[in-house]
Parts: C-alpha cells; structure tokens; sequence
C-alpha cells in the first residue's frame, strides 16, 4: 500500500496538524512582515477609554518602539483610489524631461513640485553614525553599498497637503503652494486624485498618531496638536525601470525619513526593504492585499521621544521580486510605462513647533537602551537632541541630503 492512501496513525495525524499549524504560522509571517498589525478602526469607532481602544493604542506605541514600523488596518482605505493614483504618476513620469522640468523648484529646495533622478542623495553616506548602524548589521542583512554617495537614481513629486497656520510662520518656504502640471491629458484630473489618495494617507497617519500618543502615555491629542499646521506631503517616488532595472540596483539608497511618521500604500513593483529595531534583519516590504498600509517612524518622532522610538532605517532596490514584476507587467501591459512608483505619503509637526524630547519618554528611551546594552546589542553612541524649531531640523536635513544650499 503507498504511503498516501494509508489511513493516518495518531502520530501522522499529529505531526501533519503541526505542519498545518507551521504553514499558517509561515503564511501570517509572510503576511504582516513579522510586523504587528494595529486596526485603526478599533480607535475610530470604540470609545476612547475602552480597554479595547487602550490595548490597540499599546500595540501602536510598542510596534514603533520596537520595530519603528508597523502595519495598520482602515477600513477607509480603498484599492482603487491607490490604483488610480499609481496610473496618474506613471502617466506624470512618462512626459518628457522638459515638460517635468517646469514643475521644478530648486530655490524652494525641490520641497515642491517635482525632483528629477540624481538629485537626491541618500545622507547615511556621509553620516559617521549612520554608517556605523551598516558596520553593526551582519554582513548578509547589510544593503547595498552607498559609500559612493551617489545621488539617487528616483525621481519625486511632493503635493502638499496643509491648513494655513493662523499665524505668520517663520519658515514660509516650507509652506509654499502646490503645482499642478500643465499637460491637458493630466491637468484636470490631478487635484482631485492626489487630493483624494493623498486623504486616505493622511487619515490614517493622523489616527495612528493619536493611538501612538495614547499608547505612549500622553494626551491624545499630543501628536495631532504639534503636527495639525505640519507641511504633510503626498510624495511619491518616481523610478525609470527601462534604466535602472537591472537586479541590484539602488533607486533610493539607505536612509531614514526627516519627518514625523511616513505611510506607503502599495507599490506595483517591491523592492523597499526596512530593518526593524532590535532585529537587524532585513525585511523587504509585502503590505498585505485589503485595506492595509504600512507606517514607519521618522526623525522628529525620535526627536520628540528622545530616542524612545528610533527613525527606521530603509532603502529601496531592484530584488528578484522587483524583477518578476518588471517582466510580468512587460509582458501583460506593454503599452504602460515602466515606472516603479511609490505610494508614499510623508506626515510633519508644524514648522514652528519646539522640538524638544520628552523627559519621560527620554528616560524610558534611557533604561531601553541599557536593557539592550546588557543583551549585547550595542546601539552606538548616545544621540544628543537639542531643542530646536521643526522647520530647522527639516532645513538641516535638507543639506544633508543635497536638497537646500
Ligand atoms: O520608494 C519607496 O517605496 C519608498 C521611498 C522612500 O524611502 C522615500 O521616499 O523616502
Ligand atoms: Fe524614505
């Protein structure tokens, strides 16, 4: 009798009831990247100060401090509005250098309109203890090598998605008005597609910033406050996949945001990858199919919980995965262009906000870093966070990145 039509033994009944149970556990880690994923619809429709509401707040606060990630559910969130989005850019990147060279603004520090490919450069590759974070991965978990400090080969549009302030703001710049690109077949249906994905984003960000403020311990409104006349930015990427398609290379090199919290979409082509907090692994980026977005920590995050919860580091690159795409989409759509864009949308504190670390949070930031110590993970020197106005700190990072003189 062959072994597949034997009846099962109480021993072959358990151990194919664990490979099922192995298969699941693979399938659901495959799914939330190991990340934890925080329904941001328990917060939206529970009251405040329900146990249910406090525990998904919790879980907000902690993914951040220990993965500077996390996967979110909304139920807002729909697929079609992500994908008439993803059709426009590609549509946008597709015009010829001239046409996309009109919506630049290099004296506005390109925080406007759009960026053209090797502009950009990733600041890890000339910051020490950035750097240092590369030298401390293990060799296989590393990314691709930036030490040339070439610029990016991505290009950007950043759409700004802002209430005036009530009052005059110190960094006007920061706060300029939109472009709309002037092509007839792109021209009108602009607005209200970026408008309408761009909300989506911007929605979600703002409600997991108010369950991360809860589950930090502060008031609800904490984040929402500082960040209520922030210079929020839909800014997807932009990448030439008939020029830089081939396996290994950098679109956008190792780095971390400058602002609060940052919120992807889905990309059509993979190749981000993020590497949590305290695991030092690679993960490259699947945000699971239905209503799921993904949301990492950034600078003035860190900066506001001194160090607490850390900006997380990313880059994206062309893998094999992104490689299967490129010859999928050849093949079925060979009429559209081959541009990998992001769906990415980039949440900020006011402009003239004090950026100045929590204390509490400050000295929990402390004791983690000892605990970690003491467990042989070494997280480099002692960031030092000086109070400074926000629109500061992002006017800092922008030379860094070879974006403002
Ligand atoms: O292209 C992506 O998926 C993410 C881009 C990115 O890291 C950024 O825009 O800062
Ligand atoms: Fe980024």
């Amino acid at each position: 009798m062959g072994a597949q039509s034997e009846s099962p033994t109480p021993m072959g009944n358990i151990l194919s009831s664990m490979a099922a149970q192995a298969d699941k556990a693979l399938q659901d880690k495959e799914l939330s990247m190991d990340l934890p994923i925080v329904d941001v619809d328990v917060f939206r429709t529970k009251p405040r100060d329900s146990p249910e509401v406090l525990a998904e707040c919790k879980k907000a606060a902690n993914a951040l401090i220990t993965y500077g990630a996390l996967v979110l559910h909304d139920s807002r969130v729909s697929e079609d509005d992500n994908t008439t989005f993803l059709d426009l850019l590609e549509d946008y990147f597709a015009q010829p250098e001239e046409d996309l060279k009109k919506d630049e603004r290099p004296e506005l520090g390109y925080q406007i309109g759009v960026t053209l490919e090797n502009t950009e450069k990733p600041k890890c590759a000339v910051d020490e203890p950035c750097l240092q974070v590369i030298e401390r991965l293990a060799p296989s978990e590393r990314p691709l090598d930036i030490k040339a400090h070439a610029p990016d080969p991505k290009c950007r549009f950043f759409w700004r998605m802002v209430e005036k302030p009530p009052y005059e703001t110190e960094f006007p710049g920061l706060n300029a008005p939109n472009i709309v690109p002037d092509a007839e077949q792109i021209h009108d249906r602009w607005e209200s597609v970026m408008d309408k994905w761009g909300n989506t984003l911007k929605n979600a960000v703002s409600d997991i910033s108010g369950m991360a403020a809860i589950g930090l311990g502060l008031p609800a409104e904490a984040f929402v406050e500082a960040g209520k006349y922030g210079p929020h930015l839909l800014a997807p990427t932009a990448s030439n996949l008939n020029r830089y398609g081939k396996k290994d290379s950098i679109l956008a090199g190792f780095h971390t945001d400058l602002n609060f919290l940052t919120i992807h979409g889905r990309s059509r082509y993979p190749g981000l990858h993020i590497w949590a907090r305290n695991t030092g692994k690679r993960i490259p980026v699947k945000i699971p199919p239905g209503k799921h977005l993904l949301v990492q920590a950034g600078k003035q995050l860190e900066h506001l919980t001194g160090g607490l919860i850390k900006a997380g580091y990313h880059e994206v690159v062309v893998n094999e995965a992104t490689i299967g795409v490129i010859e999928r989409r050849k093949k079925e759509l060979p009429d559209r262009p081959l541009v990998r864009i992001s769906s990415t949308f980039f949440y900020h504190l006011s402009s003239d906000y004090l950026l100045s670390p929590n204390e509490i949070l400050a000295e929990q930031a402390r004791k983690i870093r000892e605990e970690q110590y003491k467990l042989g993970r070494d997280e480099g020197e002692e960031v030092e966070y000086p109070s400074m106005k926000v629109g500061q700190q992002v006017q800092n990072e922008l030379k860094h990145i070879a974006l403002m003189a």
